[in-house]
């Protein structure tokens, strides 16, 4: 098996682990690329054209978090091959009209992503190269620190805006970010922010006007996290996170029933129907 650290600079790194539910390597590691630099590794999303988390997306997800973290990779800087766009958030079309076996593996793929990604060892930057609402926030809010690019991107959860309502993991991690009060408006609202106001509420810790400059941002942050004495660093943020990680672990199934029942109402599914077709009339 190869080693995040064997393989050449920059080569995209292979989906080796099997599993009966997961997708084929091929199809994965097309939605994913691992790139090998000094010490760390560098995830790129890369599912044309704005990164929804569908099923097989968040399950690429998941293997190159199961495969970084087998190989010792100590930190990787999550971000975005698709221009403008770190992740338009969940796949819309995996909660509109679904087959129950889908909405299931759908849901239990997610939560089984945040409790990688907000438990993980390794330090994580996420390098914000565009809008990021509702999911693509929320897979930033699980990395350690983030860098987003400055310019019309926005960032937030706005689920309300959809009438769907954030699970509470996804309301415990954005208090966790912003603390209670922001959180309590935000949510409610569905806000959305500019890049200069998300500075504002500690959604993101560093703006960058360009994405060369991004990138070095990004790994000097980095290399911040990664000389602290790792298991000191660990356990700090586990201080922060525990309780969240904790009680998700502990509801997992009357979470997903939670969800599949909502997903499921006439309201919810009529809502996303009516906000599907609003997106395809855009263009
Ligand atoms: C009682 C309590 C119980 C609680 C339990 C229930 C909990 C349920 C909670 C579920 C949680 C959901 C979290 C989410 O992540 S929901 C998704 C939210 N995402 C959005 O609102 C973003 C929507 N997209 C956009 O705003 C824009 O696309 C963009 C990201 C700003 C990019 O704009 P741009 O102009 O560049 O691109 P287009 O809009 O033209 O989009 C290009 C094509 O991509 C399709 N698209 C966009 N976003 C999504 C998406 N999230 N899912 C699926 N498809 C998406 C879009 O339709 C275009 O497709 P087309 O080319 O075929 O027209």
């Amino acid at each position: 098996m190869m080693s995040v650290t064997s393989i050449a600079r920059n080569k995209v790194l292979p989906f080796l682990r099997k599993s009966t539910k997961m997708q084929s390597t091929a199809s994965l590691s097309s939605l994913v690329k691992l790139e090998e630099k000094q010490g760390y590794a560098v995830v790129s999303m890369q599912k044309t054209p704005v990164n929804s988390l569908s099923l097989e997306m968040i399950q690429a997800l998941s293997q190159s978090l199961i495969e970084l973290e087998k190989n010792k990779c100590k930190g990787i800087i999550l971000t975005s091959a698709c221009p403008g766009i770190f992740s338009a958030g969940l796949d819309i079309r995996e909660m509109y009209q679904p087959t129950d076996d889908r909405l299931n593996q759908f849901w239990s793929s997610l939560q089984t992503l945040w409790l990688q990604l907000y438990g993980s060892k390794m330090a994580t930057v996420a390098l914000i190269n565009g809008h990021a609402p509702a999911g693509g926030c929320l897979l930033a809010m699980c990395c350690d620190s983030r860098i987003m690019l400055n310019g019309k991107s926005k960032i937030g959860l706005n689920e309300t805006k959809l009438g769907i309502v954030a699970p509470s993991w996804f309301k415990d991690t954005f208090v966790n970010t912003i603390g209670v009060r922001q959180s309590e408006r935000a949510l409610q609202l569905g806000s959305l922010f500019s890049p200069e106001e998300a500075l504002k509420i500690g959604l993101v810790d560093k703006l960058v006007p360009d994405m060369e400059t991004a990138t070095a941002v990004a790994e000097a942050e980095l290399k911040e996290f990664l000389q602290i004495p790792g298991m000191a660093r660990y356990l700090s943020k586990m201080k922060i996170r525990e309780a969240a990680i904790k009680d998700l672990s502990e509801t997992r199934e009357a979470d997903l029933n939670q969800f599949v029942n909502f997903a499921k109402t006439d309201a919810v599914q009529k809502g996303l129907g009516l906000y599907l077709q609003s997106l395809a009339k855009k263009n």
